[in-house]
């Protein structure tokens, strides 16, 4: 199979959809890849690595899309990127169409093959494709809240973990799944105070038997939610429903009632996010301010730290790249119920349920297209 992996043209996104080991990983089973010139070159991924893994390097992002039967990215494709799948092309990447209308708009108007990493399972459960991201965001979330406390961010000039004498800040988690747990492992280590909710008591009795007496846990409703953000300084919103918009837990009243200089980092922000107050910022601007609460909504996070990310997550994704390449799209999801998961967007229909149901499309089931 001819394997295509364009440059990625989000703000700031210097991640790529297959490293050199990766690429190598295709050319060996003979696939041949096409890498866009300059692809990795900004986190040392050269086009000599590239082509010494037997890829073929290309000009053009056009090029590219026209030539290959699979496009490997990170980010959901951009309007342009859209413009140029064609009917039957496979796309396998992060889409995150649930709260995005006008590109799912463009995937069933181009006919493709969408596979979306996040709704990807695994055979022990979870995700193992939007793992390693959240671990990156969620270790991410706590130093960027802690950077937009600081006075010269807009934040209310706090530091979390106090000095002696001087009582630590408080870090709310709303969610304990993946980015929940390594925004905790973090914000343990800040030496602030720390509480996390969840609907799922048993991913806080998993948390509570790592850090006992450290946190605090709490069954997340609407009154515990409220109870916990009031008091809060931070809060991180690591929520998620698979393929589905994030339930937006912290209302607007609550955001109102907020501490004045008080940051919120919506890290579920790609799948619309938590907070009502949320709307999807970039890396060049990450911030803005609703009733004096700095709001930090950054919808590709890992992106920031590119190099570990972009290796983290081509460990996820290679298994299945090869597996579609060598196979087929279809025989690769027959075969795997897991990947079959992955199939949001196929030849102009909606086959990821909760996809449909929040956009308004008639689903057709994965199955149907198979076979
Ligand atoms: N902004 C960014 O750059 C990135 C965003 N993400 C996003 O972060 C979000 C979280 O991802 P993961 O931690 O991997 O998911 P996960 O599935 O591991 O954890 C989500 C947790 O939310 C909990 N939850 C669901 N409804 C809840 C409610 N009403 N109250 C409290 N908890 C509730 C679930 O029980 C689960 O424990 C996703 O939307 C993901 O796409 C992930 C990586 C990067
Ligand atoms: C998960 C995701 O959206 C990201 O890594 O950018
Ligand atoms: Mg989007």
């Amino acid at each position: 199979m001819i394997v295509g992996v364009p440059k990625e043209i989000k703000n700031n996104e210097y991640r790529v959809g297959l490293t050199p080991p990766s690429v190598r990983e295709l050319t060996q089973r003979g696939h041949q890849v096409l890498v866009q010139k300059n692809a990795g070159g900004e986190i040392g991924l050269s086009d000599e690595q590239y082509a010494a893994a037997g890829a073929t390097m290309v000009d053009t992002a056009k090029e590219i899309f026209a030539r290959a039967e699979m496009i490997v990215k990170v980010k959901e494709p951009q309007p342009g990127e859209c413009a140029m799948l064609g009917e039957g092309q496979i796309l396998y990447t992060y889409l995150h169409l649930a709260p995005d209308p006008e590109q799912t708009a463009a995937l069933v108007k181009s006919g493709a093959v969408c596979i979306a990493y996040e709704t990807i399972t695994g055979a022990g459960g979870g995700l193992p494709l939007l793992a390693p991201m959240s671990e990156v965001a969620g270790r991410m979330a706590i130093q960027a809240g802690a950077a937009h406390l600081e006075k010269s961010k807009g934040g209310m000039g706090l530091l979390l973990g106090g000095v002696p004498g001087v009582a630590a800040g408080h870090i709310v988690i709303i969610g304990a799944g993946v980015v929940g747990a390594n925004a905790m492992q973090m914000a343990v280590g800040t030496g602030a105070r720390v509480t996390v909710l969840d609907k799922n008591v048993d991913r806080l009795r998993h948390l509570d038997l790592i850090y006992g007496n450290r946190i605090s846990t709490q069954y997340s409703n609407a009154h515990s939610i409220e109870e916990a953000v009031l008091s809060a300084d931070l809060v991180i919103g690591g929520v998620l429903v698979p393929g589905a918009a994030a339930p937006k837990l912290v209302t607007r009243d609550m955001i109102s009632r907020m501490k004045k200089g008080a940051v919120v980092v919506d890290v579920a922000i790609d799948q619309g996010g938590c907070f009502e107050t949320s709307h999807p910022t970039t890396h060049a601007d990450p911030t803005f301010v609703v009733d004096g609460v700095i709001h930090y909504c950054v919808a590709n996070m890992p992106g920031a730290v590119a190099r570990t990310s972009t290796f983290a997550l081509n460990n996820a994704t290679i298994g299945h790249a090869v597996a579609l390449a060598t196979k087929g799209w279809q025989k690769a999801l027959m075969d795997d119920p897991h990947l079959k998961n992955g199939l949001n967007v196929c030849k102009g229909k909606v086959t990821y349920a909760a996809v449909a149901q929040a956009l308004g499309y008639d689903y057709a089931p994965a199955d149907s297209m198979l076979g």
